[in-house]
């Protein structure tokens, strides 16, 4: 054993990611708010509600102490639903070190504030150094990592040898992790390609063609580049793990929540009915609120994160919706974008 890492939460990814770090043969504590679900992980190595009944490595502990699971930790890896990375942060405040390496994993914004993770993390954890916050993101669906399917993702972060601290950490043959400087832009790029995967999922389930899934994925990224860059990414990380390679597992993978839900609400389910049904995260759901909020702060124009806005909240037809992104007016294809980061990458 090397390092002690202690993950939060213990859902399908904080779960994956636990067992890529005991394969690493690290020391593994996962934390759970649920006593019964630590106690599953502990005896049966199984967390059968989001992994099914694959086994766990035996040495993946499981707690619901945060005291316990914080202790004496090396590096913490939180994978809380956006929803609830505040709340899981306060939890840990008190038992967090300084020169504990944080990073977090969770693709989505705060709603309320329209912060990414790391600024509510940041803002949660005051004698922690916000500059050595890390982010872990891209093609990773969780289902695939446990089975030690060949993975690449991205660890950003502004401390380069933080950002280095969890690449050694996680790095092994079948989990490849590169570093990025681009702390925004990874957050960011992780965060938007869930709205385009729901609105892949719809496209499907209307049954449109790969025409269709096509043009959402190129104009998705457009509408992710236009707007991470205007948040302060640099475009180029759009065309890295974090943005295409994420855009394009989550638009085309059977195991993409997100896609999922997009393909029942074409089906004619109501999104409650969706999300209960679903019983995991669709992070794509608030992002869309959040994307379409932080567009009019930007000006930026993201007319699929529009339309999928109308469908979700305001009850329009997925099939108008799609009608109306093939009407409008007329425009270049990169134009907008290539303005943009003239303007703010090279003067
Ligand atoms: N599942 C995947 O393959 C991947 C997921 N992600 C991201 O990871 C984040 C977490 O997603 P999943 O693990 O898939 O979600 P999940 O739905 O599988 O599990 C969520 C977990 O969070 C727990 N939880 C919810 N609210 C909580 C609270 N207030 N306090 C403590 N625990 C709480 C739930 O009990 C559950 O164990 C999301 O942002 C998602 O986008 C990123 C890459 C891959
Ligand atoms: O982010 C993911 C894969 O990289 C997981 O996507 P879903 O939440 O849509 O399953």
């Amino acid at each position: 054993m090397t390092d002690k890492v202690s993950v939060l939460v213990a859902g399908s990814w904080g779960t994956a990611i636990a067992s890529v770090l005991a394969e690493n043969q690290h020391d593994v504590m996962l934390w759970t708010r649920s006593e019964r679900q630590a106690a599953e992980i502990n005896v049966e190595h199984r967390n059968r509600r989001f992994l099914g009944d694959v086994e766990l490595p035996p040495h993946v502990r499981a707690t619901a102490s945060m005291e316990e699971a914080l202790r004496d930790a090396s590096a913490v890896i939180v994978v809380a639903p956006s929803a609830a990375m505040r709340e899981v942060a306060r939890q840990m405040r008190p038992f967090l070190q300084k020169d504990t390496v944080l990073v977090h994993a969770t693709k989505g914004f705060e709603t309320a504030g329209l912060r990414r993770m790391s600024t509510v993390l940041a803002e949660e954890l005051p004698h922690y150094d916000a500059d050595s916050i890390v982010v872990l993101s891209g093609p990773s669906h969780a289902e695939e990592v446990i089975t030690q399917c060949p993975t690449t993702v991205v660890v950003a972060s502004a401390d380069p040898q933080a950002a280095e601290k969890a690449q050694d950490l996680l790095i092994n043959t079948y989990f490849r992790v590169y570093t990025n400087p681009d702390m925004i832009g990874v957050e960011v790029g992780g965060a938007l390609k869930n709205i385009i995967a729901l609105g892949a999922g719809l496209s499907d389930g209307l049954g449109f063609g790969d025409n269709a899934k096509a043009a959402l994925l190129t104009r998705g990224l457009a509408e992710i580049s236009r707007l991470g860059t205007a948040m302060g990414g640099n475009p180029l990380t759009f065309s890295g793990l974090a943005g295409v390679g994420d855009l394009v597992v989550t638009c085309t993978s059977k195991h993409s929540r997100n896609w999922r839900a997009g393909y029942m609400l074409a089906q004619g389910n109501s999104l409650e009915t969706v999300l209960e049904q679903m019983g995991m995260v669709v992070e794509g759901v608030r992002t869309t609120q959040a994307a379409c909020i932080l567009s009019q702060k930007y000006d930026i124009s993201m007319p699929i994160a529009d339309e999928l806005y109308a469908v979700l909240f305001e009850g329009k037809s997925p099939r108008t919706a799609v009608e109306d992104l093939m009407g409008r007016g007329r425009t270049h294809e990169i134009e907008e974008v290539a303005k943009q980061v003239q303007t703010k990458w090279f003067g």
